[in-house]
């Protein structure tokens, strides 16, 4: 045997548990054996009987069940830790490993890694500032913190005599989420805050945990991190359950609202029903940035709602990813270059990537397998969604056959901005009698091998934004269809005025 244990990376839910006992936020040293995870999942303790609230657990490909030892990698494949096995073990049809975990290098990889401090470094931090062994209460949040919810903190830090918080986001490991919101309403919070960017398993990172289990998890983290209390920013018009088995307290609030006669928000039942208002939910406010129109100051500090409407812009100004899909001579060159030109005069910048045009360039020596087909839309599909990340259209044409590679472009594209996918549902007979190029006679003749509609599959799209069928349609009338709906969404400015 080779002196070199083999490598893995884990999947999010074990990477986030590694960061945390790495990091020293957890009061474990490894992965769980299967008495153990069965214990935690059906009752909330460890065999011994101490309180725990999710089982720990390392998948591995079946390759590594029987590895005396793992190198845990990141996704970029630098060393995290190394786990002494203890066992491997196997559940619902997954291969696990326990073990101790020996950690290697600090982590680079991931958003924010300068806000991942370790508990040391916020206990240094304070004690430093003279105020270690002092009260110390903690909020986690995984959303933006807006008036509703700095008023509950306001309210727990005085009851708590609090002199000092610890703000724990909850973020992806590879996105921001809403740290920069976050970040951006520490100034309106009452007294000093330590902010900590971290990803907690269950929650952004995979597997469904209970509310009541992950806040439990949350809590053996913020005693990590030194506090004796946790408050966990609940959403809009949410209650959360009650926790038991936690190593600190940890609060519960009821559903606030604002009381409209004093401009103040508080417990829902305590303010007069006709003066009551809720706070706007994730969709409504999702639609008013969308819209561009500014949150209001009732619900959303200024700091706040500038930070949200740059991370999500209005849809007139994000980058979109603008897709056509449909057989060949369907009509998808002729009406995506009327569209490009009219999204350009509403002032958009854009790009047209065409499907002739990008199998001369882009994708030249491709031929038509299915592989060679789908490396073709994810190209465009790449650059589309780079076109998008710096707020430009991308206009994309190509007869993208197949549901799951367009479903990928889809992913890629909404990683960036926005993607709407046009069907041009144009019928093969007329496609066929149209045949501009002459490529439908060649291929009926057996001339053209794997020819989409003829000899090769065409996977009608159940996803589209907007159907057309160009059938008997003038060329302008199709463009203005398509001009239309982007309008009626808001992702092009209003039609110009003409005065004249
Ligand atoms: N076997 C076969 N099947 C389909 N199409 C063929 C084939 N061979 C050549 N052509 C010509 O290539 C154009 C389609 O290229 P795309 O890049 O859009 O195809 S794909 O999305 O990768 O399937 C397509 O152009 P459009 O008519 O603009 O769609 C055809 O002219
Ligand atoms: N309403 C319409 N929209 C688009 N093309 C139309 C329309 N009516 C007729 N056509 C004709 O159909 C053909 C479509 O070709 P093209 O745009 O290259 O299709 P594709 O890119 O899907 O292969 C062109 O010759 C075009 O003039």
């Amino acid at each position: 045997m080779s002196g070199h244990p083999p490598a893995l990376t884990p999947g999010p839910e074990a990477m986030a548990f590694l960061e945390l006992i790495r990091s020293g936020a957890l009061p474990i040293q490894g992965f769980m054996t299967a008495a153990e995870a069965a214990s935690v999942r059906e009752r909330g303790v460890l065999p011994d009987g101490t309180p725990w609230p999710v089982p720990v657990v390392l998948p591995v490909p079946e390759s590594a069940a029987g590895a005396a030892s793992l190198l845990l990698t990141d996704p970029e494949g630098a060393p995290l830790a190394v786990l002494d096995a203890t066992g491997g073990w196997r559940a619902e049809g997954r291969d696990h490993l326990a073990g101790t975990l020996r950690p290697q290098a600090a982590p680079r990889y991931g958003a924010l890694r300068r806000l991942r401090s370790a508990p040391a470094e916020i206990r240094t931090r304070r004690a430093e500032a003279g105020t270690a062994g002092g009260p110390l209460l903690a909020v986690l949040t995984g959303r933006p913190l807006h008036h509703r919810a700095l008023a509950q903190i306001r309210a727990a830090v005085r009851a708590a005599g609090a002199a000092e918080l610890l703000v724990l986001v909850d973020t992806p490991a590879d996105s921001e989420g809403a740290a920069p919101a976050v970040a951006a309403a520490l100034a309106a919070l009452p007294v000093p805050a330590h902010l900590v960017v971290l990803t907690l398993p269950g929650g952004t990172a995979g597997a469904p945990v209970p509310a009541d289990r992950r806040d439990a998890l949350a809590a053996h983290v913020a005693a990590a991190y030194g506090a004796d209390r946790l408050l966990v920013a609940a959403g809009p018009g949410e209650e959360r359950p009650p926790v038991g088995g936690a190593p600190i307290p940890v609060l519960r609030q009821p559903v606030w609202a604002l009381d409209t006669g004093t401009g103040a928000w508080a417990p829902a039942a305590e303010i007069e029903p006709a003066r009551r208002r809720a706070e706007p939910d994730d969709a409504a406010t999702a639609a008013m940035l969308d819209r561009g129109e500014p949150l209001p100051e009732w619900f959303s500090p200024r700091e706040v709602a500038a930070e949200l409407a740059r991370a999500r812009p209005p849809r007139s100004r994000r980058g979109l990813t603008l897709f056509f899909t449909g057989l060949s001579g369907s009509g998808k060159s002729t009406v995506a270059r009327g569209v490009a030109e009219q999204v350009g005069a509403a002032g958009r910048t854009v790009t047209l990537l065409d499907g002739d045009v990008v199998r001369r360039l882009l994708s030249a020596g491709l031929t038509f397998s299915r592989a060679d087909r789908d490396l073709n839309i994810r190209r465009i599909g790449y650059v589309a969604a780079e076109v998008a990340r710096h707020g430009g259209v991308a206009v994309c044409a190509p007869i993208a056959p197949y549901a799951a590679t367009r479903a990928e472009v889809r992913a890629m594209a909404e990683a960036t901005g926005d993607f709407f996918l046009v069907h041009v549902a144009t019928p093969l007979e007329v496609c066929e009698e149209r045949d501009r190029k002459g490529l439908y006679a060649k291929a009926r003749a057996g001339e053209i091998p794997e020819f989409t509609g003829i000899s090769d599959p065409y996977e009608a799209p159940e996803d589209a934004d907007l159907v057309i069928d160009t059938t008997g349609v003038a060329e302008s009338d199709s463009v203005a269809a398509v001009v239309a709906a982007l309008r009626a969404d808001g992702r092009l400015p209003a039609a110009p005025r003409r005065d004249t």
